[in-house]
Parts: structure tokens; C-alpha cells; sequence
């Protein structure tokens, strides 16, 4: 199990001494020398108070920004100094899950799920793509248009899209923030899933402690420094915590 400091190479994505600063008048630096690792077969839930840098974490572990120093790998290959299109080849065992869905309205459901590999350039497997629809409930609807969906059923398809890929790691930014409780459920339940069948890593930020408490650890995060992490979370644990830093 990869833990902050020392690194094992069984994770499938890892940062060691990150910093990130944004350029600009302010120059905030969102990550200050962050070392940390999520490994196959894992999820982990990124917690932290507002600004804290969750979101910067999870950008540069997936290789959408590019970190001020340090090295971040992403299955097994060094991003740093890699453009594109070697970039895009590195994120091929990505798959990534926002809050705001970030499907293409014009697109069918299928077509939004094999869109990574038309970018990606490869030819689009459209039984794989059936089969991922029905995995996560929403067999019948490859013709619909994302306009058609509940917001659970379109984060399904976000959901479906990040796994038709067989991602390594799925990234997360806040995947449940925009759904009521009981399709937030479902969405969690499908990244648990990916992690317990697929063996996949997933790597979550959420603001909210009862969707960190499916995770196998939540990392925290405060002031852009890592403020510790805790193993098999109760909802009732994180929050105490998320308290503590709110509070610092
Ligand atoms: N593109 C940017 N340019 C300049 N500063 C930025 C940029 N993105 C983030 N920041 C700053 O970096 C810090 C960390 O931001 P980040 O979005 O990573 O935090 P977060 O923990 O995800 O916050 P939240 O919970 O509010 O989404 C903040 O101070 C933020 O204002």
C-alpha cells in the first residue's frame, strides 16, 4: 500500500514532492510539496477545506496540469515532460468523472461514452459500450440525448464513459456534489464497484463526509500540504476532522 512519503510501486498514480503555484498577481501556491500515492484495487476520497488544493491534486495527478516542481507518474510513466500527444497516450488508463457531468449535448449517449476513444483515436467499441450502459443501469438508452436524463442518469453516463476505457484510475471531482442523496448512492456504488470487480484505483475529492466514508482512506488536505489521512473512514471520523482544519 503506497503511503505518503515512502512510495511502493504498486501505485497507479503518484505525486512526490508537488508544488504548484499559480501564476499571477497573488502567485498562490495550491500544493506545497505534496507526496502522496493511490494504488490499484483502492479508493481514496481527497478532503480539505475550501482552497485547500483538492481540485489542483487531482488535476495534476491526472495529467489535466502540470505541476510547478516534483514528478507525478500516471501508470507507470513519468507525465512531466511529456506534450501532447504522448500525453494523451499516458491518460489512456484514465478515466475521469466531474461534477458537472461534462457530456456533449449534441451527442447520444453512446456517442458521449465512446468519445475518449474517437479523441484517443482508436476505433470506437461499441459492444463495450452497451455493455458499460448496462453495467451501470441505463440499458435501452443509447439513442437518447443527455438532455433526456435525470442528472443521476446523465452522471451514470459520465460514469459509463469513464469505465469503457478499463481505466487503471478513475478521478473524481466532487462526482456526487450535484445529485440528491439516493443518486449519489448509486454513482458511489459504481465507482466501489470499478474498484472491488475492475481492481481499478479511484481517487474522489468530495466535500462531503458520507461519501468519503466509501472510501478506504481519505487523504486531507489544508493549505495545500497534506494534514494526514485516515483508513476505513466512518462519516462521523471525517467530519470531526474536516472540522478541525476548518477551524485551523
Ligand atoms: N487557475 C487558477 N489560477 C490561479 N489560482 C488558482 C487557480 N485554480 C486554483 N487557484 C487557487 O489555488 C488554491 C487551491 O485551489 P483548488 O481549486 O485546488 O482548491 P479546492 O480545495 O479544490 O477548493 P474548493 O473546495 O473550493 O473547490 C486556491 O487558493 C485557488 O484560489
Amino acid at each position: 500500500m503506497a503511503t505518503m512519503g515512502t512510495l511502493t510501486t504498486t501505485a497507479v498514480a503518484d505525486l512526490t514532492d508537488v508544488t504548484k503555484v499559480y501564476a499571477g498577481p497573488t502567485g498562490t501556491r495550491a500544493l506545497d510539496h505534496v507526496t502522496v500515492g493511490f494504488d490499484r484495487g483502492t479508493f481514496t476520497a481527497v478532503m480539505g477545506p475550501s482552497g485547500s488544493g483538492k481540485s489542483t491534486l487531482l488535476h495534476c495527478a491526472a495529467g489535466l496540469d502540470r505541476p510547478t516542481s516534483g514528478r507525478v507518474r500516471l501508470a507507470g510513466t513519468e507525465i512531466g515532460g511529456l506534450r501532447e500527444p504522448a500525453l494523451t497516450v499516458a491518460r489512456r488508463g484514465v478515466g475521469f468523472v466531474f461534477q458537472s457531468f461534462n457530456l456533449v449535448a449534441a451527442l447520444t449517449v453512446e456517442q458521449n461514452v465512446l468519445l475518449p476513444q474517437r479523441l484517443a483515436g482508436r476505433r470506437p467499441d461499441r459492444r463495450r459500450a452497451r455493455e458499460v450502459l448496462a453495467r451501470v443501469g441505463l440499458a435501452g438508452k443509447e439513442k437518447a440525448l443527455p438532455g433526456q436524463l435525470s442528472g443521476g442518469q446523465q452522471q451514470r453516463v459520465a460514469v459509463a464513459r469513464a469505465l469503457a476505457g478499463r481505466p487503471e484510475v478513475i478521478f473524481g471531482d466532487e462526482p456526487t456534489g450535484a445529485l440528491d442523496l439516493t443518486t449519489g448512492r448509486e454513482v458511489l456504488g459504481l465507482l466501489r464497484h470499478a474498484v472491488d470487480s475492475d481492481g481499478a484505483a479511484v481517487v474522489m475529492v468530495t466535500h462531503d463526509p458520507n461519501a468519503a466514508a466509501w472510501a478506504d482512506r481519505v487523504v486531507f488536505l489544508a493549505d495545500g500540504q497534506l494534514a494526514g489521512e485516515e483508513s476505513a473512514p466512518t462519516a462521523e471520523q471525517v467530519a470531526a476532522r474536516m472540522t478541525e482544519l476548518s477551524a485551523r
